[in-house]
């Protein structure tokens, strides 16, 4: 089969936009690849300094109705990271082109369409959103997630003390409402040092939090860095407790895994390669970052060698068509399945055995990408009826 023509599109339009379709085997490869995650950026309101008393709506537009989807928030101080954050694993920025972004100006917001819309709001450093000017409703009303970035290279304190205000009044209005601590930037940190920083930053919240009388305030910590995988691993867990199926997703994989003897199986987000679910085995980095990689490989070949297939869809059925699998020196075989027009199913498989049996494991990978996209459709469809 020759190798189709070469189509990336970066629209707009998600419904344009389709996942990659690979088939990389001893037979044939076809891959699509595209801008899945559409990203608009919204530039609200006029720069505001510390302390501004401009009216909130000047800053914040009042747009509850676009504006229903579950928000992520990026806070900290200045230069913490945030929008690197932002760019690395939501606009696939190089790393080191980070040293070039400037400091945000006003609340920069990205709409995320996926396999579940999202919004990203970075919000610059400086700004005083718990003063009354801001309506807090609308910043915090929409279910989600409190994403705040601490420089771990930086004097901390300030930093520390501003979160623990944010968490007290969060807490008080909003509890449902996720804090995700990102202690950020280090890898310029020696392992003990990490340590420490980690272990005083959790103390310093902990008290706070215990003596306002929260004792469980859902708030998590993650040691991150853009430099390496472990921003896309936080964010990973951060999207994943947004995700309402996530139980009978990860269930699905379980079964699938354990059926199949997968050492360890993930389901990615492909353009910004977060994984929504994965069985239950612990996560190994290694592995991670493999599976992860591969995706990479398969993307460049298939914006080389990509087509756009017309039949391809965002939900529902799927037609089979997308798989790759490589067997690497050591008999270990990433098996890479897609499985709809965002998500694709990768998977680590250490038996040496595994190649004779590929068949079967692409058909136990198909039996899940139905049972997968059934899961979704149903989630679909109650939207579609909330809605209606
Ligand atoms: N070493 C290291 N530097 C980082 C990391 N993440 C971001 N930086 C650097 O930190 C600096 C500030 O990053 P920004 O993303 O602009 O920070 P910000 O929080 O958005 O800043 P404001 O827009 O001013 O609020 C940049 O020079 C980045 O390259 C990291 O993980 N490690």
């Amino acid at each position: 089969m020759p190798f189709p023509p070469v189509r990336r599109s970066q629209s707009e339009d998600p419904d344009r936009d389709h996942l990659p379709n690979t088939y990389i085997s001893s037979t044939f490869s076809t891959y699509k690849t595209s801008a899945q995650l559409s990203l608009e950026k919204l530039l609200q309101g006029p720069n505001h300094g510390g302390g501004s008393t401009q009216p909130r709506s000047a800053l914040i537009p009042n747009t509850q109705a676009r504006d229903a989807k579950p928000r992520l928030l990026l806070m900290g101080l200045r230069r913490s990271g945030k929008s690197s954050i932002a760019s690395v694993v939501f606009h696939k920025m190089p790393p080191n082109e980070t040293l070039f972004l400037e400091s945000t100006t006003r609340i920069q917001k990205d709409s995320i369409h996926s396999f579940m819309d999202f919004q990203v709001w970075d919000f610059p450093g400086q700004l005083e959103y718990l003063e009354p000017s801001f309506d807090l409703e609308d910043i915090f009303g929409s279910l989600g997630a409190l994403v705040w970035v601490i420089d771990a290279q930086d004097d901390y304190l300030d930093s520390v003390a501003r979160l623990n205000r944010t968490i007290l009044t969060v807490q008080q209005y909003y509890p449902g409402i996720n804090i995700e601590v990102f202690i950020h930037k280090v890898d310029g940190l020696s392992d003990e040092y990490r340590t420490d920083t980690f272990q005083d930053i959790v103390q310093r919240i902990s008290d706070e939090l215990s003596d306002a009388g929260y004792e469980n305030a859902p708030v998590h910590y993650y040691l991150t860095s853009i430099y390496d995988y472990s921003v896309f691993e936080a964010f990973s867990k951060v999207i994943q407790k947004l995700i309402p199926n996530l139980s009978t997703l990860e269930n699905l994989i379980n079964t699938l895994a354990n059926n199949c003897g997968f050492e360890k199986t993930y389901l990615f987000d492909v353009l910004s390669k977060i994984y929504i679910a994965s069985d239950t085995r612990p996560v190994d980095m290694a592995c991670y970052e493999m599976c992860s990689d591969y995706i990479d490989v398969i993307v460049d070949i298939s914006e080389l060698y990509s087509w756009d297939h017309p039949d391809r869809r965002p939900k529902g059925e799927q037609i089979q068509e997308a798989e790759s699998h490589v067997v690497l020196h050591d008999e270990t075989m990433i098996h890479l399945m897609e499985m709809n027009k965002y998500l694709c199913l990768v998977s680590v498989i250490r038996n040496p055995e595994a190649k004779e049996k590929r068949g079967l494991i692409d058909m136990n990978c198909r039996t899940f990408q139905d049972a997968l996209n059934d899961v979704f459709s149903r989630s679909w469809e109650q939207e579609e009826q909330g809605n209606a």
